[in-house]
């Protein structure tokens, strides 16, 4: 893989059907959404090529809405990829499907290894271990969904260190809903959605003028849920403040209508799942030979 390589789901079964988190909104939900959704879902993807990323695409399957959300799926680095196990019922039929995507992956070479969290732990997967490839470690957020004790399991299996960091509110249930680390070392946050010892720790690891907060309203937006790739952010429809101030700290932004995604609480980094990440980049690789 030399060039970012992305899982996402085909958006076919995509619906707001049950509620499993604050945002979710079965009531409006409707077939003009259904088609908004493809349209989204196909416009995330071309935003994510016209960067030079590939992206492979996992099948839908009825009654599984949320399968569009891969991050969900496992922790993946170094090609080891570390499966979720998902908190509510209404997801855990997820699993085999995303087991069997994976399988198929590693069949081709695409990863090396798959691996189980132990038993009686839940982990939803990158949407709660977010690496953080200029520190080179986990941020890894608990409490809503994963559990604290599966963190120590992100640790052995990839050898790396891991930041808690504890969730204090159901609004913003996943790390990557409220926590987006950046090239070159900035990270775009919402201070209110961590408990004041993980605003600590956040603190303690990222000098404040790396720190980029964001507003009630840029983390209502799911603008904080985005892919980056270098200096290019890309995420959903921004307000004009945090365009700004992305720009100012040296940051293009590509905005995609992911409108009925949010509806289902997610948005531009939670659709989709990074398979190339390395624990040690290839600079580094050709240093130490
Ligand atoms: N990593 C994320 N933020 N994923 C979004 C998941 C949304 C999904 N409806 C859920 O509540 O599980």
């Amino acid at each position: 893989m030399d060039r970012p390589f992305f899982l996402m789901t085909d958006p076919g079964c995509f619906d707001v059907s049950y509620r499993i988190n604050p945002w979710m909104k079965p009531e409006v939900w409707g077939a003009e959404k259904a088609a908004a959704a493809c349209a989204a879902s196909t416009a995330l993807r071309e935003a994510l090529e016209a960067t030079g990323a590939h992206v492979e695409t996992v099948g839908a399957v009825k009654g599984l809405p949320d399968l569009v959300f891969p991050a969900n799926a496992a922790v993946v680095l170094d090609g080891k990829v570390l499966l979720a196990r998902f908190r509510h019922p209404e997801r855990q039929g997820e699993e085999p499907h995303f087991r069997a995507a994976f399988q198929r992956l590693k069949a081709r070479g695409l990863v090396d290894e798959i691996v189980d969290l132990p038993e009686g732990l839940f982990h939803e997967g990158a949407g709660d271990a977010i690496w953080d490839a200029d520190r080179r470690h986990f941020w890894c957020g608990y409490g809503p969904r994963s559990s604290q004790g599966a963190l120590p399991a992100i640790r052995r299996t990839f050898g790396r260190e891991i930041i808690p960091l504890e969730l204090a509110t159901d609004r913003f249930y996943h790390l990557d809903t409220c926590f987006c680390p950046l090239a070159g070392g900035k990270v775009l946050y919402y201070p209110p959605a961590f408990t004041a010892e993980a605003r600590a720790n956040i603190r303690a690891h990222v000098a404040e003028a790396d720190r980029i907060e964001a507003s009630d309203e840029e983390a209502a937006a799911f603008c904080v849920n985005a892919v980056n790739l270098g200096s290019r952010i890309i995420m959903a429809r921004a307000p004009g403040s945090l365009r700004e101030k992305l720009a100012a700290a040296g940051y293009a932004l590509t905005e995609v209508d992911l409108a009925p995604f949010i509806l289902s609480g997610g948005a531009a980094y939670c659709m989709t799942l990074r398979l190339d990440r390395r624990s040690v980049s290839a600079a580094q690789l050709h240093a130490a030979e």
